[in-house]
């Protein structure tokens, strides 16, 4: 099943508008804006700098932006909330949602980033639903069974025909950040298992067409090795797309 695979930049609380541009600057140098058929790259940054992605990249239309993060809430005394219909009014493609520091440090829990992903679709945009184990999880034996409940109850009451537009970053959270990589072979094995609980809820041919990132510690030297593994279908990069060359060079290793 061939997906293309999609490279996402999650800036997280880095980057305002000034050095936006200047990043954007460094990218173009490294890496031609004709659109390529083979990959889809992606920068998500804070939501104060995503004009200035939008002014400075112009005409560089094979470059797609995203939120890190969306209200399930239309509009109205919701303090510190940006809605889709503000999003779409930006002219985005995509928004984060579910990503596990939404989850640890700000309490987003399975029903809300459902509630999140359903507004987000309803506003044509594509949800980068972060799914993903913490250590103790994983070591405690419960990898299975949290990814299965992340994927059942974020994805609760969707159609096949809307699952298979989403794209599912699988995160682990001892690997965010920390410089520690699945293995090749740990990554593939869970994002197998991902596919697996989207053919058992949604049907095979939904869950062949869903692209499934990696992302945790993914850096230029070990990116290439981590998409030739069947079921990963790109990466969600933080801390090493802080930098052109570093992103230019994944994004290169990727596609
Ligand atoms: O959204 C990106 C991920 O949390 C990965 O971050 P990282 O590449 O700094 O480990």
């Amino acid at each position: 099943m061939s997906r293309t695979p999609i490279i996402a930049a999650n800036w997280k609380m880095n980057i305002g508008p000034a050095e936006a541009k200047t990043f954007l600057a460094g990218l173009k140098n490294e890496f031609s804006c004709q659109c390529s058929k083979s990959c889809d790259v992606v920068i998500v940054p804070p939501y104060i700098t995503i004009p200035a992605v939008m002014e400075t990249l112009g005409d560089c239309k094979c470059i797609g932006v995203g939120a890190q993060n969306v209200s399930q809430y239309d509009n109205g005394a919701y303090t510190g909330e940006i809605s889709t219909t503000m999003l779409n009014e930006l002219g985005l493609a995509y928004v984060v949602l579910g990503h596990s520091e939404r989850r640890q440090y700000f309490g987003e829990t399975d029903a809300i980033i459902n509630a999140k992903i359903k507004k987000t679709l309803a506003a044509k945009l594509t949800p980068i639903f972060c799914i993903g184990e913490t250590k103790e999880e994983r070591l405690g034996g419960k990898l299975e069974e949290v990814l299965k409940t992340q994927i059942v109850d974020g994805l609760k009451d969707l159609t096949p025909a809307e699952v298979e537009t989403i794209v599912i970053a699988y995160e682990p959270v001892w690997a965010i950040g920390t410089g520690l990589t699945a293995t090749s072979k740990e990554a593939q094995e869970a994002h197998a298992y991902i596919r697996g609980v989207l053919a058992d809820t949604f049907g095979q041919a939904t869950a062949d067409k869903v692209r499934i990132q990696y992302g945790g510690s993914v850096k230029p030297e070990n990116a290439a090795e981590l998409m030739a593994q069947p079921d990963i279908d790109g990466a969600l990069v933080g801390g090493a797309a802080l930098k052109p060359d570093s992103f230019a060079a994944i994004v290169k290793a990727s596609c």
